[in-house]
């Protein structure tokens, strides 16, 4: 295979562009395959091997968001909003490993770095090493596979298998629309970093954490509280060393806090939830409340929306984070109606909806998926909606114009 990025676009079926600058050199669509050659493209005369290149030529180029949190955080939450937001739904690859943790719709794929683990259940309790540490996962490969599904390659990406704990045997993705990655390292090498055109991560306090943790592993899954305060602790170390530092790169932030409007609440079941998104990123521009850019605080229960105790506040305002110039939406407290939500929505901008009430309509629809009355379930249908698109500026932006896109 020839070294060289190739570029197509859906306009752009019979030329490309091509990273090697030759004056002699021209090139040509056939087959799904990029052509070069190296006489006038009328004679039609091509040279032969190495220079066919059998790689990257899918109609347009992967767009790749990237979602961290630590296990147990809300990304499968997330992804069934983001994927309901394209519409279809989203299933494990048809046929395949029935432990795979890859989910397929339309327009997107999610792929758990869980895959990329290096060392198996066996292997990291041998070495002493958490899931979290790098050196029980393989980032070379995580590069190199989300780069070649980014250019348009198909690649058989390992399975690891968290019923048995053991790595299976590989599984073929295939180029999709958007490819989510998500996980507990999609921004921790630069290299993968680099491939992100958007990336977010769910930022849920120790407290938040445990209470989830608890819900969750002691009602569903019959663990005791002693093994989750246990696993919370023994993670944590890693936690802080590898997983965190990486909302510093994040574009869009979720960040999850116990509520302030009831004094030294410990009952984890009010939330105050603070949407942190990054100015000046390509494609996304931050959602605000009134009026863009001021500092506002909004309690919004009264006539138009019923307020149980503790009500329910707002706030918006510029702020800096990780030396960065951001903008804050902050939700504290819960819904009691969730139809109600429409007064909330009409007062927020830049909600990249396509029709008014698309924000109320996607929560009403998902009213029984985990935190759909509060803050959460509202900055991630948000995030899903920018995720949109964000997209849809970047197949715009390729179709108008190739070769800019092509150098972006
Ligand atoms: N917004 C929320 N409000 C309340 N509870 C939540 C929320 N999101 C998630 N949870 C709780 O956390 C649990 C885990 O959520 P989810 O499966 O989405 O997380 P995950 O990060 O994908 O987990 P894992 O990586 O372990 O598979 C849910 O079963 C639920 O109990
Ligand atoms: O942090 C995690 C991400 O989901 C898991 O703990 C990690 O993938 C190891 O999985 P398992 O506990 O099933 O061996």
């Amino acid at each position: 295979m020839a070294a060289c990025t190739v570029y197509s676009t859906q306009s752009l079926k019979t030329n490309c562009f091509i990273s090697t600058p030759s004056s002699k050199t021209h090139y040509g669509f056939h087959h799904k395959q990029i052509v070069l050659y190296t006489t006038s493209k009328r004679h039609n005369k091509r040279v032969n091997n190495p220079y066919v290149i059998t790689c990257a030529a899918s109609d347009s180029q992967t767009v790749v968001i990237g979602l961290a949190a630590d296990s147990g955080c809300g990304k499968s939450t997330f992804m069934r909003r983001l994927t309901s937001v394209f519409g279809g739904t989203a299933e494990p690859p048809r046929g395949g490993n029935p432990d795979s943790n890859t989910l397929i719709s339309d327009t997107t794929t999610v792929i758990c770095l869980d895959d990329y683990h290096s060392l198996d259940r066996t292997g990291r309790k041998e070495k002493g090493v958490t899931a979290l540490d790098p050196r029980a996962n393989d980032f070379d490969l995580m590069y190199e596979q989300v780069k070649a599904i980014k250019d348009g390659v198909s690649v058989q990406k390992p399975i690891y298998n968290h019923v048995t704990g053991l790595l299976d045997p590989p599984e073929l993705i295939k180029p999709p629309k958007i490819l989510v990655i998500e996980g507990l390292h999609p921004m921790y090498d630069a290299r993968v970093r680099d491939l992100l055109d958007f990336s977010i991560y769910l930022d849920i306090s120790n407290e938040v954490k445990f209470a989830w943790k608890i819900q969750r592993d002691m009602a569903e899954r019959g663990h005791s509280l002693e093994s989750i305060k246990a696993s919370i602790e023994a993670r944590k170390p890693d936690f802080d060393a590898y997983i965190d530092p990486q909302k510093q790169y994040a574009d869009a932030v979720i960040e999850v806090l116990p509520t302030e409007l009831i004094p030294d609440d410990n009952e984890g079941k009010i939330l105050r939830v603070r949407l942190i998104q990054k100015e000046g990123v390509k494609n996304f521009s931050p959602v605000y409340l009134f009026d863009d850019g001021s500092t506002i605080s909004w309690i919004p229960c009264g006539r138009k929306l019923t307020c149980s105790y503790p009500g329910i506040k707002f706030a918006y305002g510029p702020d800096a984070y990780f030396g960065n110039e951001v903008s804050i939406v902050e939700m504290d407290g819960q819904f009691d109606r969730l139809d109600e939500l429409i007064y909330v929505e009409s007062h927020l901008s830049n909600l990249s909806s396509k029709f008014y009430g698309e924000v109320t309509q996607q929560m009403l629809k998902h009213a029984d998926f985990p935190g759909s009355n509060n803050g959460t379930g509202l900055f991630q249908t948000i995030v899903g909606l920018k995720i949109r698109e964000l997209y849809e500026q970047i197949v715009a932006s390729r179709s108008e114009s190739p070769v800019k896109a092509a150098k972006a």
